[in-house]
């Protein structure tokens, strides 16, 4: 289940119901897939090939489906990092530069677990979104985040675009921001 951190503040929201509704403020959506239904053999395996890759899309076809249906995504993928990622520590350094999409996005993780760092309005400043498998959460247009992986440095999730080219991100420079 998630958890969320203020950074400001250190305050820790944590519970389903709790975590929505904060969440829900941002027009962040925040549901939960089943990881079970995943084969054995997917569930915890941070080195996946194409075919594993497409197997677990295939896996999660009803939810991302339905996905589509209720919010217009047009493109979706597998992503993986861990040690065995030939360019992790180049996603990386992307990845945890403060940055916007031009379009709504939704991230799964599948495996292992990952931290979204969003900004809040005003006072809240940044948080933290602390996600393990099963937690699905969006990711709203134009809102500045970032993204790293927790001290394991493994993770699989999925990834839902509206936009046919996928992870486009564009430098969000603020002033305000400091690394925690
Ligand atoms: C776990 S998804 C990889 C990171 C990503 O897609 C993103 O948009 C980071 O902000
Ligand atoms: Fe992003
Ligand atoms: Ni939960």
């Amino acid at each position: 289940m998630a958890e969320i951190r203020i950074r400001n503040t250190n305050e820790i929201i944590s519970g389903d119901d709790n975590v929505r509704e904060f969440l829900n403020q941002y027009e962040v959506i925040y549901e939960h897939w089943d990881v079970s239904k995943l084969p054995a053999g997917l569930q915890n395996n941070f080195t996946l090939s194409d075919e594993q890759k497409s197997e677990i899309l295939n896996t999660f076809d009803a939810e991302i489906q339905d996905l589509v249906a209720r919010r217009g995504y047009r493109t979706w993928d597998v992503i993986t990092l861990s040690e065995a990622t030939p360019n992790i520590e180049e996603l990386l350094a992307k990845f945890e530069q403060v940055h916007t999409h031009t379009e709504d996005e939704i991230r799964v993780i599948v495996a292992g677990a990952g931290t979204f760092i969003i900004k809040g309005d005003g006072d809240t400043g940044y948080f933290d979104v602390n996600l393990v498998p099963g937690d699905l959460i969006s990711v709203p247009e134009n809102t500045a985040h970032f993204f790293t992986l927790t001290d394991e440095r493994k993770v699989v999730a999925v990834r839902l675009f509206v936009e046919e080219n996928g992870w486009i991100a564009h430098p969000y420079d603020d002033p305000t921001f400091k690394k925690a």
